[in-house]
């Protein structure tokens, strides 16, 4: 059978596959990890379960056939250079991002980009269709794909369909402004459990349905009024609740273990002077982060002689994201001019400020930067989960490392043991990054044990067998089969 024939009782679908295919001007294509904490989370559930991921390949006008990769079966989803322009950097990056982020940037409303985002929802939706078998699981992922629930639904009522929202969901009186917002939520509640990472977030939602749509939302249950089979009046049930993300835990342990991880650590501190205190910030370049309020903190630090620049170092590893996005173009140059000004005012010879990197860097780095870093500053003004800050604690096997992580990001509910900030307070952050530098040993090897007795406790498998144990439970007399299989038995709803 020819991999696209496949059909699968288990269909996750984001809007990006774990893959993006690069294709040089002159040299051969290549797939390369995609960027971001959704591939992640969702990598290795893919892994443990056989399945199919439906997603973009990151590339535009390109067409692929689907294929395996580390033992997932991908399914490539195209979009054209206006879709990839309406839909992702327009309508997912320009009108929700921002909105989603409790309007840092002021989000921009085009009707053309709603119905881009309509048309490629339908897309994905069509495609996770056409490789599910009867009764499959199909877990829709993130703001992207927010229609993709209801449209499966339609197509395919024999499905059962979860959602998951990696981003924050919006108080109503920031909602509201959404010209489509009863489109939005009535697309998401085609799902039978929408997860979310806050119960803050699951809340939000709630309220929204209730002051929107006018159903009741009670506790974790919405009612979605609709007609029975017998065109009756009838209720459905959808589950809305909090699930916060994780990582891989025992993998970053066991790199953290490694010997040639280790002495990579010990070569960054050496190239970087081998000062007292080494910060990090480890960062999707994007202004939801606070990478600039945290090099504020710290440049006043280094003003006041509060730190010494022979002696403190930042490290800021900024990752490329959306660089065709006006606000991430500008926020590029708003920190580029920042780490300029920082260094120029307070480096000496042999010793920079902040040494920043606009690279994306393979895990095995991430974790040698962890390990070499007495300082991890976690500093979002809003972040869904943020799983930098779960690795950076999974990362110290030796229990040593202070994370200062903001009040603001997701982790932050479950990472109580850190030095808690608001990142917009600048100089309560200040205090906090001189609490941890100045932080007894004893006291930073208690905080770092409560954190990872945390992450080790609620790792990414924890995480999805919760949200599909809660998910197989709502259909079960449909028993779906989540070993990959060749049935092409007929599907309800007209699907072939
Ligand atoms: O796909 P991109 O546009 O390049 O962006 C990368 C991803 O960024 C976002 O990640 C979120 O998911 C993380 C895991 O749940 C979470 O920790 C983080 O707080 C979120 O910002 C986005 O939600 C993904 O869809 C993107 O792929
Ligand atoms: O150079 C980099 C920068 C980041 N990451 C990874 O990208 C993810 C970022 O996820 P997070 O939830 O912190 O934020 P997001 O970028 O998804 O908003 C984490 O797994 C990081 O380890 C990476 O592998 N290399």
């Amino acid at each position: 059978m020819s991999p696209s024939s496949r059909k699968f009782g288990f269909v996750v679908v984001s809007n990006r596959l774990p893959v993006d295919r690069i294709e040089p001007e002159n040299g051969e294509g290549s797939w390369q990890r995609s960027p971001g904490g959704l591939v992640t989370a969702v990598e290795p559930v893919m892994q443990a379960n056989d399945g199919a991921w439906v997603g973009w390949p990151g590339i535009a006008d390109r067409e692929y056939d689907a294929f395996e990769s580390d033992g997932v079966h991908l399914v490539p989803v195209a979009l054209s250079e206006a879709e990839v322009a309406d839909y992702y950097e327009g309508f997912s990056n320009d009108t929700l991002w921002p909105l989603y982020h409790d309007v840092i940037m002021p989000p921009t409303y085009h009707r053309e980009w709603w119905e881009s985002y309509v048309r490629v929802n339908q897309r994905f939706a069509d495609a996770a269709a056409a490789v599910a078998k009867k009764n499959a699981i199909v877990w829709v992922h993130d703001y992207q794909l927010q229609l993709v629930p209801a449209m499966l639904r339609t197509k395919r009522p024999d499905l059962t369909i979860g959602f998951f929202n990696h981003i924050p969901f919006p108080a109503y009186g920031i909602y509201s402004q959404l010209p489509w917002r009863k489109q939005i939520l009535n697309g998401l509640l085609g799902a039978d459990l929408i997860g979310f990472q806050r119960g803050a977030d699951a809340g939000n939602f709630a309220r929204a349905v209730r002051r929107s749509l006018g159903y009741s939302a009670k506790g974790t249950v919405v009612e979605v009024p609709e007609k029975g089979p017998d065109g009756a009046p009838a209720i459905r049930s959808v589950i809305a609740r909090h699930f916060p993300i994780s990582i891989d835990v025992a993998g970053y342990e066991e790199l953290a273990e490694r010997e040639d991880v280790k002495a990579r650590a010990a070569e960054i501190r050496h190239e970087l002077g081998d000062p007292d205190v080494v910060m990090l910030g480890v960062d999707r370049l994007d202004y939801t982060k606070g990478i600039g309020h945290r090099m504020k903190a710290f440049g006043e630090l280094l003003e006041e002689g509060r730190l010494d620049v022979r002696n403190a170092t930042l490290v800021q590893v900024a990752s490329p994201s959306r660089e065709r996005v006006e606000t991430y173009k500008t926020l590029r140059d708003e920190i580029e001019l920042t780490v300029g000004r920082v260094n120029g005012d307070f480096g000496a010879i042999g010793h920079q400020a902040i040494s920043y990197f606009h690279h994306s860097y393979p895990r095995e780095e991430m974790v040698a930067l962890f390990l070499a870093s007495d300082i991890m500053l976690v500093t979002a003004l809003r972040d869904g989960m943020n799983l930098v800050a779960k690795e950076y604690v999974a990362s110290r096997i030796d229990d040593d490392g202070v994370l200062v992580l903001s009040e603001f990001a997701g982790a932050a509910d479950e990472l109580k043991s850190a030095l808690l900030i608001n990142p917009h307070d600048i100089d309560g952050l200040k205090d906090a990054i001189m609490a941890a530098v100045e932080m007894p040993q004893r006291e930073r090897q208690t905080r770092m044990r409560a954190l990872r007795k945390r992450v080790r406790e609620h790792d990414v498998e924890r995480w999805s067998a919760s949200f599909l144990d809660v998910l197989s439970g709502v259909n079960p007399d449909r028993a779906p089969d989540l070993e990959t299989g060749d049935d092409d038995s007929d599907h309800p709803a007209g699907e072939k």
